[in-house]
């Protein structure tokens, strides 16, 4: 049986096989897409070239410190793909992300791709999204309305700001982060649209209908590729 990390780094070295020469792609942010990197830093010094926009800064450092070429986001038309983890995985592969509270740039850099591959291991996936607490980033300024809001008017039970380190935690873009425990997301772009009309809202974590492919990995050492039925 592999452990988690040993499943997170063998879906990873599974999915950097869809990365190919000369492919400008985005990659996403997390301890699963750490693994990928890894691996594409090693494929780069075999001589493989293709271009990234990261999702983060933590991305953006690791992947300089491996040699892998970055390019901004503003000069590129369309991303190939984009590779990146996600903390929930339900069917029709409706997504919670942003448990490393990069999921602004990480749904910028997915709407800008033709394909958004999914990197999972089992423990992700669910069949009702909600057990992970959803992230929702919101400006600074009058963040306590946003949570209010949350709760009263779509019935969110416990909002929680979140905190790092014994401090307010600040997204790469400033932001703060509203943790909502909703039991049961249901339906993902009705209630992602709802939180977006709350003003101060600036991105939620749930991507509806965006992700393509999932590849997930099982303890067995059994990795599936699992395709979205939308067209
Ligand atoms: O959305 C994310 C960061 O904002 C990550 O993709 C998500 O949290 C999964 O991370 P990990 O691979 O560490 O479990």
């Amino acid at each position: 049986m592999f452990s988690h990390e040993e499943i997170k780094k063998r879906v990873a070295e599974y999915a950097a096989d869809y990365v190919e020469a000369g492919m400008t792609i985005g990659i996403g942010t997390g301890s699963t897409v750490y693994w990928l990197l890894q691996e594409l830093g090693k494929r780069v010094q075999q001589g493989l070239h293709f271009k990234a926009v990261p999702t983060s800064r933590q991305t953006q450092t690791l992947a300089t410190e491996l040699g892998i070429s970055l390019v901004d986001l503003n000069n590129v038309d369309q991303l190939v793909l984009t590779l990146d983890g996600a903390d929930e995985v339900a069917p029709g592969l409706q997504l919670i992300k942003g448990g490393g509270g990069a999921l602004l740039q990480e749904k910028i850099v997915a709407a800008a791709s033709r394909q958004l591959i999914i990197l999972a291991d089992e423990s992700k996936m669910v069949n009702v999204l909600g057990r992970f607490p959803l992230p929702v980033e919101v400006i600074p300024f009058g963040w306590k309305q946003v949570q209010k809001k949350i709760i009263q008017q779509l019935g969110c039970q416990l909002v929680e700001l979140r905190e790092k380190n014994g401090e307010t935690f600040v997204s790469d873009h400033g932001h703060y982060i509203l943790d909502c425990h909703f039991s049961q997301i249901t339906d993902t772009p009705e209630l992602n649209e709802a939180i977006h009309n709350i003003p101060g809202v600036v991105e939620t974590g749930l991507f509806p209908n965006m992700a393509d492919i999932a590849v997930v990995g099982y303890a067995d050492g059994r990795i599936t590729t699992t395709t979205s039925t939308l067209p």
